[in-house]
């Protein structure tokens, strides 16, 4: 008995020691790993130099936006993000690095695959070099012009419709409590589901919110084996998330289906959309189409690029012409100026032309609000030379490099007064020279493929919605020109993972409207 036990406290001992050991050789070589790092002489919080912690604290709680910000304005323009990151805020530097494929996309991109690797996702330039080249044609301007008049329909005229019921069963006289952030978030997905899916989903128009509930649900499915894989055999555990996951698949799916069997039975399309385009996409070099696996990975993308991005974006809008009366009035005054007449709607082209100022607020929204400003890292170069950002070399091996698209859009040196919205930056003669340190779309090789898509939503939303309503905050709201911090009009919270949007907006972007005439 007693050599039994004897024998089982020293196997015990033994595998304790074992695992301490393993434990000591293993921070002790992360300690000497953190205090021999290259990365040693750039500017960061000293926490960050031993752990990527605070970093990824910060991704999973939706705040790296604003933690990156305060780092760089804290530190300069490289600063250390955490054990092996670093982040640029210099526009030319960033400019630099995504103007070529030498930086690739992160890790990360890779990990939160759907199905195969897409034009968004891919770390392999050749694969976005032909997705790109396939694609190029549907996302020109004139190729999204072709499709305005859906846009149009599924889009700000949809809006106005359910706003207009709004006022109808309204129990005040011509005007109506509503949620603009609610309603850019439904209006972009039917957008997106009458050009990618060939019909809407009729978020807006039923309140359908099977696929955005679907489809919000795969992005934590995503999220999630990204960083733990073994999930993807968890389905007993994870059953609403992979049933989510299923139902995307299916309605990508179904989608692509019927449009082939339209076309099998009536020899050409009903119309033709991004689906079809996508369907028809050929490599100008090779001639390659998209096979079937890949034709539901670039389809289902086009919910998690195209959606979040531009309602995100429109609500930003909104929230700083509520924040700021001055600016809202005289744009307001400027549409109903220049389009008087309210029986067409106002469509890209001339709101474009004709509104400089709204081009301007536009503008000015994605620098201080930029979308798409969350954890986006690239590789040092592959040649193994490593590479020198901001004067600091930085050794192939030493980690990633993060942009810092928000905190670049708020650097002090170059945008005076940062945090205040004003389109006048936007106006005068310094426009070209500040429209080189936005960042809002990326730049360079993976710059935004949709940016033509985004920029006629927001035209034609801002433009129309502008001109049909006067907009007024309640008397309750949470944020407004009435709660300042150092005399600039506090933004509501943002939260971001993949897209950055408000925070709590059932509580903080709800707005009145009345009908202007
Ligand atoms: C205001 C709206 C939008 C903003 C601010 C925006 C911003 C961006 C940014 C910053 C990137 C680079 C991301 C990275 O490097 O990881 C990007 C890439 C991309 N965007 Fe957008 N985007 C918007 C709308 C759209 C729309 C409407 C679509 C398509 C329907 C779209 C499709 C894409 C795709 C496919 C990429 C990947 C391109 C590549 O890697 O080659 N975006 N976007």
């Amino acid at each position: 008995m007693l050599p039994t036990l004897l024998d089982s406290i020293s196997t015990l001992a033994l595998v304790g020691a074992t695992l301490a050991f393993y434990v000591i050789v293993v921070v002790t070589r992360s300690l000497l790993r953190s205090l021999f790092s290259p990365l040693n002489t750039v500017p960061g919080p000293l926490l960050n130099k031993f752990t990527n912690l605070p970093l990824f604290y910060s991704i999973l709680r939706g705040t790296y936006y604003e933690y990156s910000i305060r780092l760089h304005t804290q530190y300069g323009e490289l600063v250390r993000l955490g054990r092996d990151h670093v982040s640029v805020s210099n526009a030319s530097e960033l400019r630099r690095i995504l103007a070529t494929h030498t930086f690739r996309k992160g890790a990360n991109y890779e990990r939160s695959v759907y199905l195969m690797p897409t034009v968004f996702s891919t770390t392999d330039p050749d694969l976005n070099r032909t997705r790109r080249r396939q694609f190029g044609s549907l996302y020109a301007m004139s190729s999204i012009r072709s499709m305005e008049d859906l846009i149009l329909e599924h889009g700000v005229l949809s809006l106005i419709k359910s706003w207009d019921k709004a006022l109808e069963n309204s129990e005040e006289e011509n005007c109506a409590t509503v949620n603009y952030h609610y309603g850019f978030h439904g209006m972009s997905f039917d957008i997106i589901g009458i050009l990618g899916f060939g019909k809407s989903f009729n978020v807006l128009s039923q309140g359908d919110t099977a696929m955005t509930d679907a489809f919000h649900k795969l992005l934590v499915f995503l999220a999630m084996t990204g960083r733990i894989p073994i999930i993807q055999h968890m389905r007993w555990a994870f059953k609403p998330l992979f049933d989510a996951r299923d139902y995307v698949t299916q309605v990508v799916h179904r989608s692509i289906e019927t449009r082939k069997a339209y076309i099998a039975e009536n020899g050409k399309p009903p119309r033709i959309d991004l689906l079809q385009k996508i369907i028809d996409a050929r490599d100008p070099l090779t001639g390659e189409v998209i096979d079937m696996p890949n034709l539901v990975s670039e389809t289902a993308l086009l919910l998690a690029a195209g959606t979040d991005t531009t309602s995100n974006t429109l609500s930003w809008t909104i929230m700083h012409l509520m924040h700021y009366p001055h600016v809202y009035q005289r744009l307001r005054d400027d549409i109903r100026r220049e389009f008087p007449d309210h029986s067409t709607p106002i469509r890209y082209e001339e709101a474009r032309k004709q509104l400089p100022y709204l081009t301007a607020v536009l503008n000015e929204s994605m620098r201080v609000s930029p979308s798409v400003a969350s954890y986006l890292p690239r590789r040092l170069p592959m040649d193994g030379n490593g590479a020198t950002v901001c004067g600091h070399y930085i050794p192939h091996g030493a980690g990633e490099i993060c942009l810092g698209i928000a905190a670049c859009h708020r650097r002090s040196d170059i945008w005076p007064d940062p945090s205040r919205f004003d389109p006048e930056r936007f106006m005068g003669a310094d426009t070209d020279g500040n429209l080189k340190n936005m960042l809002a779309f990326s730049s360079g090789v993976r710059m935004c493929i949709g940016r033509n898509l985004a920029w006629v939503e927001l035209y034609t939303t801002m433009a129309n919605l502008l001109r049909r309503y006067d907009f007024k905050l309640p008397d309750s709201a949470p944020y407004g020109p009435h709660r300042t911090f150092n005399g600039i009009p506090e933004e509501i919270p943002g939260i971001a993972f993949i897209t950055s949007g408000p925070r709590d907006p059932t509580r903080n972007c709800k707005v009145e409207i009345s009908l202007a005439f």
